[in-house]
């Protein structure tokens, strides 16, 4: 489908404005995921595999802020278990749209798929039904961090024994050298991907009023305190990890 290049900050911006997921950014954001987020596909790929291993008959798996519905198409290429139904959301109207068309296309190529609907809707709204599988990939840095609690502890209301929650976020280091170090390499991920330093400067003034990370101690903690009973890292790349939180 849309194999538009990312170049939404390659020229000077007169009036830098925050970062919305709008129709612009839904046209390239393939491009711009895979050029800023270091293992984005080893990510994705993987989390279907990691999903086929907790998926429970006849639950939801959740893709929480799908954009595209990259999440939920990996999950449907690995999940084969019984009665599972898998609910993508996300609250912007452009990335539900074109999510709906890559999903008709998905249910076009394959038979056997599991039914999959994808609702345009705010994650901090929802009535979750019983679950096995939640996935937040990238999207709880974009929530309000006073909400973060609350969301997770509602996941963790709906997650079924057996279940997992699965979060990948940029993270930030609470040793101000390492952080550095992290950011530093970042960058150069982003300049060996091709963007311009005014493309990365552009995009870092854009993202930083809606974007907060989190440390890595900080997401232990408050997955624990939400009622998680383990929290696991499984991928690391840079400063983008993903982790694995058990009920
Ligand atoms: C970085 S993108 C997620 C990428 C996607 N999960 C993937 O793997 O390709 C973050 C997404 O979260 C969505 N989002 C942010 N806040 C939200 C909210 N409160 N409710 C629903 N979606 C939200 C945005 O619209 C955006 O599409
Ligand atoms: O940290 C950055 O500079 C990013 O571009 C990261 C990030 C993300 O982690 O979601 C931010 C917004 C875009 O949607 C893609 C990637």
């Amino acid at each position: 489908m849309s194999h538009e290049p990312d170049r939404l900050f390659a020229q000077p911006l007169a009036q830098p404005q925050d970062f919305v997921f709008n129709e612009a950014v839904a046209r390239v954001f393939p491009d711009m995921i895979k050029r800023s987020v270091p293992g984005y596909p080893t990510i994705v790929e993987n989390m279907g595999v990691l999903a086929a291993q907790f998926a429970q008959p006849n639950t939801r798996l959740y893709d929480l802020g799908c954009s595209l519905g990259a999440v939920t198409q990996a999950f449907r290429r690995h999940v084969k278990t019984d009665g599972c139904r898998v609910l993508a959301v996300d609250n912007s109207a452009a990335m539900v749209e074109r999510c709906r068309e890559y999903l008709h296309a998905q249910n076009s190529m394959f038979q056997e798929l599991l039914p999959a609907e994808v609702l345009e809707a705010d994650v901090l709204a929802l009535p979750f039904q019983p679950a096995s599988v939640v996935a937040l990939n990238f999207t709880l840095q974009f929530i309000p961090p006073e909400q973060r609690p609350t969301l997770l502890h509602s996941i963790r209301q709906a997650l079924v024994p057996g279940g997992a929650l699965i979060l990948s976020e940029k993270l930030r280091f609470e040793d101000a050298d390492e952080h550095a170090l992290l950011n530093d390499l970042h960058i150069a991920f982003k300049r060996a991907n091709g963007y311009s330093e005014l493309e990365i400067a552009q995009k870092r003034s854009a993202i930083e009023n809606v974007m907060k990370p989190d440390s890595l101690e900080t997401h232990r903690q408050r997955l624990l305190d939400a009622g998680f009973s383990r929290v696991m890292p499984w991928f690391q790349c840079l400063n983008f990890a993903s982790l694995i939180a058990l009920p």
